[in-house]
């Protein structure tokens, strides 16, 4: 018999294009989401899109309330979920980067809330997923969260915001490549169940966003329409997959060990991006395909070296040498690699 299931779920309303904040009342009201708002942002989103969110909803009869959260920690999700129950919230805005979201769509989760998601940067793919990533001691959790009803994101704020957060999110996307195949291997070494589906749709992202590199430039709003959309695709291939596997492999455990070892010294999705050059060499060897990752990095701006990340030698091998500890996913890290290793990886690919 025939028994396999699985649910996937996935934002009814994707708003993209110049403005659209102001569509955001519009874009709930479709969804017949009653009660009052709750946005949740931090401090720089909340001035660049929360309050013109709050507003929105004020002039239009709704109570709407907001708190502004600092980081992302399992701390921040119960000050949130403390706030929601004591306000009485209906639904849930998640206005800011990626902390912001995430810890919007767990809180959201937690008390079975709808939540919207309203992006003020390109700068990563976790802006239509239905997980969470929060820090915890000596590991990093992906947990399922409230997928977003709606999803907001007005180019003309994402093109305003700093550069960086746009080449991050590039990075986040080109950093698919490798998830892919770690998660191949992962199905064929461990017998991980794999998505062909989701693993072919996070792949064709990546592609896309490579081949478009020529439209990804400072200045242009064009470019933000353009990342965005590869970052709503690679959130789907997430979604399908009921996991971060299509969009998150060694090169992620990588920049989760870099948090831990070097917190707040590089953007996530710059972070991941150069993990990704160093396993690509470790999946496809020395003439292998690792020049490709970098030179896409290096076309949109991404950083392709430790020291554009601001970080030293020590720490990158460091973190090589302890990434598999994250958590339990097999990549092509394996059990752990040997010093020597990371330093030949890492010098060959030219990260320090
Ligand atoms: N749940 C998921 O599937 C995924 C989650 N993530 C998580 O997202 C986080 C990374 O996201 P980021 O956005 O890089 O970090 P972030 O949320 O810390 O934002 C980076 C900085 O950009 C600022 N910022 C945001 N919008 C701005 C604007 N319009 N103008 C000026 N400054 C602005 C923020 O205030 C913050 O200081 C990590 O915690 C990562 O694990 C990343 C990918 C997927
Ligand atoms: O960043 C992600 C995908 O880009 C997902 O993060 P996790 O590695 O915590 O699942
Ligand atoms: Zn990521």
């Amino acid at each position: 018999m025939f028994d396999k299931s699985t649910w996937i779920r996935l934002p009814r309303n994707v708003v993209v294009g110049h403005g659209v904040l102001s569509e955001t009342l519009d874009a709930v009201e479709e969804l017949h989401l009653t009660g009052r708002p709750l946005v949740v942002s931090s401090p720089t989103p909340h001035e660049v899109a929360g309050q013109r969110v709050i507003d929105q909803f004020a002039d239009a009869g709704y109570d709407p309330d907001h708190i502004i959260i600092e980081e992302a920690s399992f701390d921040a999700v119960q000050e949130v979920i403390a706030h929601a129950e004591e306000v009485d919230a209906g639904f849930l805005l998640g206005v800011g980067g990626g902390k912001a979201i995430d810890i919007t769509k767990m809180a959201a989760d937690h008390i079975g809330k709808g939540f919207v998601s309203v992006p003020t940067a390109a700068s990563h793919d976790g802006i239509v997923s239905g997980r969470g990533s929060v820090p915890e001691k000596d590991t990093r959790h992906s947990v399922a969260a409230e997928p977003p009803l709606a999803v907001v994101a007005d180019t003309e704020i994402l093109a305003q915001a700093p550069w960086r957060l746009t080449t991050a999110g590039c990075a986040d996307i080109i950093s698919n490549y490798t998830a892919v195949r770690d998660w191949e291997l992962a199905h064929r070494l461990k017998n991980v169940p794999y998505s062909e589906y989701a693993g072919a749709l996070s792949q064709m992202t990546a592609e896309m966003l490579v081949e478009n590199a020529d439209s990804i430039k400072r200045n242009l709003e064009e470019s933000s329409w353009i990342v965005v959309k590869a970052l709503v695709s690679s959130g789907v291939a997430m979604s399908i997959a009921g996991s971060s596997r299509p969009a998150s492999g060694a090169e992620h455990l990588f920049s989760h060990q870099l948090d831990r070892i070097a917190p707040g010294a590089a953007l996530h999705g710059h972070q991941v991006g150069v993990g990704a050059v160093m396993t690509e060499y470790l999946h496809t060897g020395p003439q292998g395909r690792w020049r490709d990752v970098r030179d896409a990095l290096a076309a949109i701006g991404a950083p392709t070296t430790a020291a554009e990340l601001d970080i030293d030698r020590d720490t990158v091998i460091e973190a090589l040498t302890t990434a598999h500890e994250i958590r339990d996913r097999y990549t092509i890290l394996g059990d752990g690699m040997s010093e020597e290793a990371a330093i030949e990886a890492a010098t060959v690919t030219g990260v320090v």
